[in-house]
């Protein structure tokens, strides 16, 4: 055995190992934005910042984060409002000189600086001010494109800092939509059991089993979920971290976005601007939970309970609005296999809507 075939060998295991890539530090808590600069040095990578932040959460936090680097940091700031693939390469020629990018804000200002970091090959730092999704911690990042949404690979934050003060003191909406895409990993964790079983795809039982016990230690908390509670913003973003790091484990979104995901993109782009992303895709999770045979009732009482939308009307929308989005579920990722993609019909879809939503 020559060093051709330990070259060959080689090759082999490096093609069967797999990355797991997770956040290094994770700082939850009060007036946890102070620690930044602390973190930066913890981290060593650099003394050129990328701000990255949207238009509003610029002027509440991003600001503050600014202030707080000033003296010992270079800093560039820039504005994201969108996320496509223009505002992502303006954002990678505004970072070609960074060490770091630093997202402030909610998850389309993360994803962005997920995908130009990504890019650019340097690190970025997750600073969420709202707990309303659970890409603040994840190794994804999600783009709306032409046929609806992509998945794309990406990396995770080195650094999440999550300021619970600024999280509870965003609007209770955005809270309790972060608790809604936590507890549609029941429904997700179900069609990649479906997928498995009957299209082979594979699977990983730790990432499952984080998924679900996330979303059932979210459960078991829901009456603790207040409005301008520190204590609930505490509850929900540990919940997101550990969903975001199942993710990472599944190298893939599969465990935290299953058909009520496609539902949910599928919706979004049907009313632009209307419904967040973690309240469409709870709307999906009970139509889910019901057609996989499972406790649908109790996936709609716990959204109620923490303030979620439960039905068209509440989210704002048309019953027609959420049949269409029910019938094009299929064609968003289509290579997403769900129990969305067993034949919903215009006739079943408005039947489903007018039976599930009505009390
Ligand atoms: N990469 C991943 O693994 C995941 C990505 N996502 C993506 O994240 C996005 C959804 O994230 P959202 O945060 O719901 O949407 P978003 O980023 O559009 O934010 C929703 C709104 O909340 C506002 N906001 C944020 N913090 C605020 C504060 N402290 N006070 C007042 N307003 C505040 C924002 O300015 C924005 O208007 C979608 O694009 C979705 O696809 C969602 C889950 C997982
Ligand atoms: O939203 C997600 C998990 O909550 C993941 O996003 P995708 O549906 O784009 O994969
Ligand atoms: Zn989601």
């Amino acid at each position: 055995m020559g060093p051709e075939y330990f070259k060959i060998l080689k090759n082999k295991v490096f093609d069967k190992s797999k990355w797991m890539q997770l956040p290094r530090d994770v700082v939850i808590g009060h007036d946890a934005l102070d620690q930044i600069p602390r973190v930066l040095d913890d981290l060593k990578i650099g003394r050129n910042v990328l701000l990255l932040s949207g238009p509003e959460t610029m002027k509440k936090v991003g600001s503050r984060v600014a202030v707080l680097l000033e003296d010992s940091f270079q800093i560039t700031t820039e504005i994201a409002d969108t996320i496509s693939p223009a505002s992502i390469a303006s954002i990678e020629a505004a970072g070609v000189r960074s060490d770091v990018i630093i997202a402030v804000g909610g998850g389309r200002v993360i994803d962005t600086a997920k995908i130009a970091s990504f890019n650019l090959d340097i690190q970025f730092m997750s600073v969420p001010t709202a707990a309303s999704h659970d890409g603040i911690a994840s190794s994804r990042a999600s783009v709306s494109t032409e046929n609806g949404s992509s998945s794309l690979d990406a990396h995770p934050p080195v650094a999440v800092v999550a300021d619970t003060g600024i999280i509870a003191d965003a609007p209770h909406r955005l809270l309790a939509s972060g608790c809604a895409d936590i507890i549609s990993n029941y429904t997700a964790i179900l069609d990649w059991e479906l997928a498995h079983r009957l299209r082979g795809e594979s699977i990983s039982e730790y990432a499952v089993a984080l998924s679900r016990m996330t979303a059932e230690i979210l459960v078991k908390d829901a009456p603790l979920i207040r409005p301008r509670s520190e204590e609930s913003a505490w509850i929900v973003t540990k919940a997101l971290v550990s969903s975001g790091v199942a993710m990472s484990i599944a190298g893939s979104s599969r465990p935290a976005s299953g058909g009520e995901h496609k539902f949910g993109h599928a919706l979004e782009r049907l009313a632009p601007g209307k419904i967040l992303h973690g309240e469409a895709c709870g709307i999906g999770s009970i139509i889910s939970m019901y057609l996989h045979g499972g406790d649908w009732k109790g996936i709609r009482d716990s959204l109620r309970m923490i303030g979620a939308p439960v039905n068209p009307k509440e989210a704002g929308l048309s019953d027609q609005i959420v049949a269409q989005a029910l019938i094009r579920a299929k064609e968003i990722r289509p290579e997403r296999f769900t129990i969305f993609d067993m034949g919903i019909t215009e006739e079943s879809a408005a039947t489903l809507v007018r039976m599930l939503y009505q009390e």
